[in-house]
């Protein structure tokens, strides 16, 4: 368990992080989310020992990060921004170096060596100095290094940045797997991803925490939530028909997508039945009909622009 208190940080008179207070328990992946300038990072940095608190405390499996960092730091992975390594040595020499600094040796420290660079994919690149390599390859350097001692805690900021599709899919998945036995924290602004890794998602703007709450919770909070978007073949306009069913309370339609609606439902009232009803008693021929579950882009728009007065959503 990690447990943080009323977490600050300031830079001179500028506050960065302004008192963050959550727990997070093994089997969790929480997704950072928030703005360029949130303090993120600077709440990453403070959980790692790697910067002081201006106030409040971080506790690591019951070691506090400031009165017991080695303890803390040893069950701790971290993949810090931009992912900085001792750019002159080569991928092979900097792992094995690491692995050492962990405390491994001999054939222990060329196992976990040879199963990182497995699981990141970087045995095409093992004898090049970690300068010479392009971003992608430099964030899974940095993955590795982290998770080269099989920590319980792994925090990650912006894991996937900088890596094509496929590499995002192997990482997502990796994350994915470590998960079931650790704590994962990572920062991200690919909101898919909070989707596709994350178990919680904490929205932090202006370093206080907005809205911690599943994806699905996130979800559901936007108007998109239980929308209905049908697509079909028919010029006609079929808005005022769609706007008088029950329950609904707009419609919106697209200039480049004649014959496609999308209806938002008033008070998380479903209008999917409305809708069909009217589509088999008009015989309108259907292209596409779909549920949306809800917009995260949306739910982090109005929470992060609507200023430091929104409530927490839990
Ligand atoms: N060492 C520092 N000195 C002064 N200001 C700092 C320092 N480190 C961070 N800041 C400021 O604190 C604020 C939070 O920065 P932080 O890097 O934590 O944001 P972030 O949420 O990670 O942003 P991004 O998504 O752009 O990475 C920013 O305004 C940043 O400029």
């Amino acid at each position: 368990m990690i447990k943080i208190d009323n977490l600050k940080k300031s830079f001179g008179d500028f506050c960065a992080v302004d008192g963050i207070t959550f727990s997070v328990g093994q089997g969790e992946v929480l997704g950072f989310l928030g703005p360029n300038g949130a303090g993120k990072s600077t709440t990453m940095k403070m959980l790692t020992g790697f910067i002081k608190p201006s106030a409040g405390t971080v506790s690591v499996f019951g070691h506090d990060i400031e009165q017991a960092p080695l303890q803390a730091k040893r069950i701790i992975g971290y993949l810090p921004e931009g992912a900085p390594a001792y750019g002159d040595m080569t991928v092979s020499q900097y792992l094995a170096f690491i692995a050492e600094v962990r405390g491994f040796s001999g054939d222990d420290l060329r196992s976990r060596v040879s199963k990182v660079v497995r699981q990141l994919a970087l045995q095409s690149v093992l004898h090049r100095p970690v300068d010479n390599l392009s971003k992608g390859f430099k964030r899974r350097v940095g993955i590795a290094q982290a998770i080269i001692h099989d920590p319980q805690v792994l925090i990650l900021d912006e894991p996937t940045d900088g890596l094509d599709p496929n590499q995002k899919h192997q990482v997502r998945e990796l994350i994915r797997s470590l998960s079931k036995e650790k704590i994962v924290i990572i920062s991200t602004h690919i909101l898919e991803e909070v989707t596709a890794v994350c178990t919680r998602a904490m929205i932090i703007a202006n370093g206080r925490v907005l809205a911690d709450a599943t994806p699905a919770e996130l979800e559901a909070r936007s108007r998109y939530h239980r929308a209905v978007t049908v697509e079909l073949h028919t010029d006609d306009s079929l808005l005022p028909a769609m706007q008088g069913l029950p329950g609904v309370k707009a419609v919106e339609t697209s200039d480049s997508m004649p014959g496609r609606y999308t209806l938002i439902p008033a008070d998380d009232r479903s209008v999917f039945k409305a809708l069909t009803d009217l589509i088999t008693s008009k015989g309108w021929e259907v292209k596409e009909l779909y549920v949306e579950s809800g917009r995260l882009d949306d739910v982090f728009r109005e929470l992060t622009t609507t200023g430091d007065s929104a409530e927490v959503v839990e």
